[in-house]
């Protein structure tokens, strides 16, 4: 599969002077629901209603969805208030359910993109629809799946593709429900520019309160639309209601957010950016020639060592240098997280390189 403009004709088309807005109940739940928020969404920047139909819970005994009588609902708020609508499918039948309701956009969740066999029986009953499928990251941080899920459906001849960025799951307790893991998206961005590209700030935070920021930093990284869970009642919802905003809080949250263009052609934005790059490129030059140095330093350690025969992890010192460089990056403005991953990469590089010197 090959990035190109057509990737994003579909959303294109729709003519939009501001991000692509899905937005509706976590869950359908009464005819009388689906109808009130439809109607609360109507006059909005949204474009799709979404409402899950089938829900995949993480325990049995939860609530699992009304199933193909919500459908019916979703076609009459579609009817009544004009909006296009949106559900989540996870296997043939739910295709055939949806294509018979006229459901105008379809999504796989990210349980299923986990799944080639589930991926490929979607899209094979997908197979030359016109309808618009959005693919799901998968649970875990893993591009590869996520883009051969894209790849199964565009060899079933879907030509109206884009991808929805959820977070993924982490045995470790973090403010995010998922964690975005922001630089996995930015990855496939790059390689498909024109594929759109949906955030999902309800399941990355899980958190009503996290929506805006995380909504404002997809907008930022060029992301061309959202996906937010919005219900009437929230604190009454069925499932998720933790995370699920009121449709008046979801105007306000499109109101307040800034949307950046992708760039421009202002001379003093140019110029001034022109003289930033270059210092920038001057920073890494060093940077990259201090790493050297210090791997060289770290040979130095692996050639010691072997005349030792001493054992290249040594966790206290390793431990030590961790904790001084955390407050050393706090005082210049550098956050846990980065110090961490970035010591964590130039450690691994070392023990690399000395566990060369010790095998060789
Ligand atoms: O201090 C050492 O013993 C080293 O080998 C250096 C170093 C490092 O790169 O800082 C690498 C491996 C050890 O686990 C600890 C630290």
């Amino acid at each position: 599969m090959e990035n190109s403009p057509q990737m994003r004709k579909w959303l294109d088309d729709l003519g939009l002077s501001h991000p692509l807005v899905i937005a509706g109940p976590c869950s359908a739940e009464t005819e009388a629901q689906v109808l009130e928020i439809a109607h609360a969404l109507k006059d909005t920047d949204v474009t799709y209603l979404r409402a899950g139909i089938w829900k995949p819970r993480t325990r049995p005994g939860m609530f699992e969805g009304v199933g193909a009588i919500g459908l019916k609902w979703m076609q009459r708020a579609k009817e009544e208030t004009g909006l296009l609508i949106a559900t989540e499918v996870a296997n043939k039948d739910h295709v055939k359910l949806a294509l018979d309701h006229d459901v105008d956009l379809l999504w796989i969740g990210a349980r299923s993109t986990v799944s080639p066999f589930i991926v490929q029986e979607i899209a094979d009953a997908l197979e030359g629809t016109d309808k618009v499928v959005l693919v799901k990251n998968p649970v875990n941080p893993d591009l590869s799946l996520w883009l051969g899920g894209i790849e199964r459906l565009h060899a079933s001849n879907i030509k109206k593709l884009g991808v929805i960025h959820r977070g993924f799951s982490t045995y470790e307790k973090t403010k995010y429900r998922n964690i975005p893991e922001w630089q996995l998206a930015i990855e496939l961005q790059n390689k498909f520019p024109d594929l759109p590209l949906i955030c999902d700030p309800s399941h990355i935070t899980g958190k009503r309160d996290m929506i805006f920021d995380v909504s404002q930093t997809a907008l930022d990284l060029n992301y061309d639309g959202l996906i937010i869970e919005t219900h009437c009642n929230p604190e009454e919802a069925w499932s998720d209601a933790a995370q699920q905003v009121t449709p008046k809080s979801l105007v306000q949250i499109m109101k307040d957010l800034r949307i950046r263009k992708e760039t421009t052609g202002e001379a003093d934005y140019t110029k001034e950016l022109g003289v930033l790059r270059a210092q920038i490129d001057v920073i890494d030059n060093q940077l990259i020639e201090i790493l050297g140095k210090r791997m060289k330093v770290a040979d130095k350690i692996g050639e010691l060592k072997k005349t030792k025969n001493v054992a290249v992890l040594q966790n206290s010192r390793w431990n030590e240098i961790l904790g001084k460089m955390i407050l050393e990056g706090e005082q210049r403005g550098l956050s846990e997280e980065f110090v961490l991953r970035m010591f964590k990469a130039i450690h691994q590089e070392s023990i690399n390189h000395q566990d060369r010197i010790l095998k060789g």
